[in-house]
Order: structure tokens, then sequence, then C-alpha cells
């Protein structure tokens, strides 16, 4: 249903020199650079699946998501959504898919959130009955009673992200574009959130294409995701195994009574490594388990130290990604 084959998008951007000299020859001869955003991508996507795009900043998730939502066109390759090319056809294109673009907003800022829905109700032209009962369910999960009468301009980013939310669902799309959706949210928000997804997605089979840097939206909500780094595709498949992979590496927490500064025992030397903790005294180990076990790293440490406290921690997303970005897959 999104087939993505050799996508690239190119920028170009003008060169400035600086200073005034610099201006004024801008004026006459112009210098060009080109930025590959969006380099030789290939995935395809079927119904019903709920897919992380995660990346670094500038790595071309926001490029390659308005590819495909015929907001811009690719330099190269091509891109089919729904057996359609979304830059040529972008109001049938639109009118199958959702979309929140993080901090834009498709509702009107002056009007009653209740008034924007009707809008969107004539514009996707969604029957009455679907209108109401689809808002009425809407209003329960994600608690929208109160605002409903609301103008967009008085909300909270939280209150503001849950109508977005309900907006770019309201029409039943078979595809919606999540663009940092949780971002600044608090955490009963961001539950709230996911359930939302989640649930739009057991009902209708809607696939979601999900970019974020919050991993827990990704561990919640994703069965797949798909890393890019640079404009490329660096990893396309199922958390668990990208976890299987490179997850092998276990955290402890210390809380220490510590007299001078904490250094790694000698036993541990060259097996873990130290993450220094917020506060004086807590440190983290790292270490896999292919080259220490959790007991040996825990009496290494007794032996030298006052423990107060430790924990024993999974390995986290955020961790996995980061080893992806400096070993490469
Ligand atoms: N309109 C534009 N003109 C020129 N360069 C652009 C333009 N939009 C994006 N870029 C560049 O293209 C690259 C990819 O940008 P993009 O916004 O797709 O990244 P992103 O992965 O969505 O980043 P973020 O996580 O920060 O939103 C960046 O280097 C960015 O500076």
């Amino acid at each position: 249903m999104i087939e993505v084959r050799g996508l690239t998008k190119e920028y170009t951007i003008v060169k400035k020199s600086p200073g005034l000299r610099g201006a004024i020859k801008g004026l006459f001869v112009r210098d060009y650079t080109v930025k590959r955003a969006v380099d030789d991508i290939n995935f395809s996507i079927n119904q019903g699946e709920l897919v992380g795009y995660i990346g670094a900043n500038g790595a071309g998730k926001s490029t390659t998501i308005k590819m495909l939502s015929g907001i811009l066109t690719p330099s190269a390759g091509e891109v089919k959504v729904n057996g359609i090319i979304p830059y040529e056809q972008r109001k049938k294109n639109a009118q199958r898919i959702g979309a929140v673009f993080g901090q834009r907003t498709q509702l009107f800022w002056d009007i009653a959130v209740r008034e924007s829905y009707s809008l969107l109700k004539h514009i996707y032209q969604i029957p009455d009955k679907q209108h109401k009962d689809t808002l009425d369910m809407f209003t329960e999960v994600l608690n929208l009673g109160p605002l409903l009468g609301t103008p967009v301009r008085q909300l909270s980013l939280g209150q503001k992200m849950r109508c977005e939310l309900a907006a770019a669902f309201l029409h039943n799309p078979s595809i919606v574009y999540l663009d940092e959706p949780t971002i600044g949210l608090d955490v009963a928000v961001k539950t709230r959130i996911r359930a939302f997804i989640k649930e739009m997605n057991k009902l209708h089979q809607t696939t979601v294409l999900l970019t974020t840097h919050d991993m827990q939206d990704i561990e919640e909500i994703c069965n797949r995701i798909i890393i890019i780094d640079e404009g490329k595709v660096l990893y396309d498949g199922s958390l668990a195994s990208i976890k299987e992979r490179f997850g092998q590496k276990r955290v402890i927490h210390f809380e220490l009574e510590l007299e001078g500064e904490f250094s790694l025992p000698d036993a541990l030397q060259g097996k873990a490594d130290v993450i220094a903790g917020e506060e004086e005294g807590k440190i983290g180990l790292s270490f896999s388990s292919g080259d220490v076990n959790a007991a040996d790293v825990i009496s290494a440490v007794l032996a030298e130290y006052r423990v107060r406290d430790l924990t024993i921690a999974d390995p986290k997303i955020e961790t996995i990604v980061h080893e992806i970005y400096e070993r490469g897959v």
C-alpha cells in the first residue's frame, strides 16, 4: 500500500558569502549547493502496519513523509500510496490519508474545536451518522468533552494534540502520518495518545507511520522500525530482532557512598563501561553478557565500594539506536 523505490530528494540551497561584499556579489553571481536529504530509499508498508520511522535530527524523516503525502515532489525514484502517485494526485491522496505534523495545526484557530470538526466533515464528505459515531468514540477515548466548545488558540499543547489526532483520524483514512505526536506532553497525555493510536489500528487496520524521538512511543506502538541516517535506510525490521542483535548490553545502576571519584574495578577493566549518573554517587555500568555476567559485575563493585542500592536495567532502544549509528548494522 505504500511503495517506495529509489526515492531521493535533493534541495538546492543558495550559498551565501559572508559580509557586505558577499551580499553584493550574491546579487550578480549565485552559488548553489545541493543537499541530498533522502538518498535512494526503498521500503514497502502493508495495510495495518504500525511503523516507527526514526533517525537523528536532519536524517530525512520529514522530507520522506512530505513526499509520501504529496507535499514534495521527489528528485528521483518512485512513490506510490494506495496505488496512486501522491504528488500527481494530491487531492485524491489527501482524501485517504490523515496527518499530524508537529506544531502545525489543521484545525481552525479561532473557532471552537467542534466547528472545525464539522468543517472537516464537509471537506471529507463524511456521512452524518459516521461522523457522530466517530466523534463520540474519539471524545471518550481522548477525553475531548471539555475541549469541544473551546477555540484552538485557547488550548494547551496536550489538549491541542489530542484534538489534532482526532482530526487526523476523523474521516477514517487508511494511512496516518504522525510526526512527533507526543513531543512535549506529560506522561498521562502520552499514554492516552498511544492507546488511541493502537485502538484505531485495531479497529480499522489503519496504517500508521510514526516519526518520533521518544523511544517509549516506538516500544509501545510499533511492530516495525525503519531507521534512517543521512537520508539512507540503516535498518528495516522488527523491534524485537534489533533488540536481540544489539540488545546484548545490559546496564546495572548503582547508588554508592563515594568519597572520591569512581574508578572501574580492575576485574572489570575492558569488560564494562562507566556511564556517569546525574547525581553524585550514582553511576551505571554497561556490559555485554558475553564478556562478564551481572553477578560478577556486582561483586566486583561490592568488593571496593559501599553500595546503597542497585538496579539492573534491560537494554533500552535509545542505546541500541546509538550503537547502530556508531557501529552500523
Ligand atoms: N526546504 C529545505 N531546504 C533546504 N534544505 C532542507 C529543507 N528541508 C530540509 N532540509 C535539509 O534536509 C535534511 C533533512 O531534513 P528533514 O527535515 O527531512 O530531517 P528530519 O529527519 O525530519 O529531522 P528532524 O528530526 O530534525 O525533524 C536536513 O539536512 C535539512 O537541513
